[in-house]
């Protein structure tokens, strides 16, 4: 498509979503996100991805994981609670309760991991989020199964993944190629393109984020960003700026880490998640 111009997304952006809380509020007005993910070669992803959406302040969160993975989700994240996801009738009742669902990191491509996958995407609706990341994807584009639900559907694949999804090839992952490709999967969905400065496709808008650094990258980086676009979601609901917001903070935090970090770890993100929430909430908050 001709004429798209790549918007940078300004800091202001996080100052405007992380607003402070209501006093009277409880943990059922900052969102119910389910996290399916985790197998038995992935473990981490389940844990990073959940504890980026507990610390990013969503109220109740449910890993629906592999059993083998429970004690270890149980005692680096007691917050989250956990559910078996080859129980189907548990993982259905999951699927409907939640407004939140983040489905792929360390999933594996089993027939189990495929049939979860259609499972969101069959039983989503309109008020639901869906956010599709890693396993997921790779699922997607190689089972071609259609972005059907009519539920939001917000895409985070990396650029191999993105070229699994679109065919695309990297140096043809241009915007206007990343952008017909999208719209051609659904043109209701989000594209968020993780690389060096990524990418948001957002109906006909393109955004780009200045922010983030090579030291970002280290395994489980992705799934953190699952876990707080999920959390965000929860919390402040579905819009652009959300979306926004989750991606903004994370290579935010990132580079401020990198001044005296040679490398990142997901986890020290996390940790910071927090502080960096209450920074920007505070109306005289320094960029
Ligand atoms: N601690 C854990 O449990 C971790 C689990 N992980 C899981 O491992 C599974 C496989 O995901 P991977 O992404 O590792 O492997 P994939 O095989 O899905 O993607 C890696 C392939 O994409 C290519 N590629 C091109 N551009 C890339 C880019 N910008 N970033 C990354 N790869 C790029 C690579 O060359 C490679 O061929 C997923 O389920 C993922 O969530 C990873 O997130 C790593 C950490
Ligand atoms: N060189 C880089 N510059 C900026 N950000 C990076 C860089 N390398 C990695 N990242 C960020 O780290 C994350 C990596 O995501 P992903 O590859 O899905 O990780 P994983 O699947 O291991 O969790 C993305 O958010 C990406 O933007
Ligand atoms: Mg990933």
């Amino acid at each position: 498509m001709e004429g798209l111009v790549m918007e940078k997304i300004d800091k202001s952006i996080l100052n405007q979503v992380i607003i402070p809380r209501n006093p009277e509020s409880y943990k059922g007005n900052y969102g119910k996100v389910l996290i399916i993910a985790g197998s038995n070669h992935f473990g981490g992803a389940a844990i990073l991805a959940s504890s980026a959406t507990v610390h990013s302040g969503a109220g109740l969160v449910t890993v629906a994981t592999t059993p083998e993975k429970f004690t270890a989700i149980n005692t680096k994240i007691p917050e989250a609670m956990t559910l078996d996801y080859h129980n189907k009738k548990e993982l259905l009742t999951a699927i409907l309760d939640n407004t939140v669902i983040a489905i792929g990191p360390g999933l594996g491509t089993s027939s189990i991991a495929k049939g979860l996958v259609k499972a969101v995407l069959n039983n989503t609706k309109t008020d639901q989020t869906v956010i599709l990341d890693a396993s997921a994807l790779t699922i997607i584009a190689e089972e071609k199964i259609p972005l059907q639900t009519t539920a939001h559907i917000i895409l985070t694949p990396h650029q191999g993944e993105w070229q699994r999804l679109s065919q695309l090839e990297i140096p043809e992952q241009t915007e206007t190629n990343n952008f017909n490709s999208i719209q051609a999967l659904n043109p209701d969905a989000v594209l968020v393109l993780k690389k060096h400065h990524s990418e948001i496709y957002y109906q006909d808008l393109t955004f780009q984020i200045e922010a983030g650094n090579a030291g970002m990258a280290t395994g489980g980086m992705g799934d953190t960003l699952t876990g707080i676009m999920a959390g965000f979601i929860g919390q402040f609901g579905y819009s652009l700026a959300t979306i926004q917001a989750a991606l903004l903070i994370h290579s935010t935090i990132g580079d401020r880490l990198n001044q005296k970090h040679y490398v990142i770890l997901p986890s020290n993100i996390i940790e910071k998640l927090p502080k960096y929430m209450a920074k920007y909430s505070s109306q005289d908050h320094e960029s």
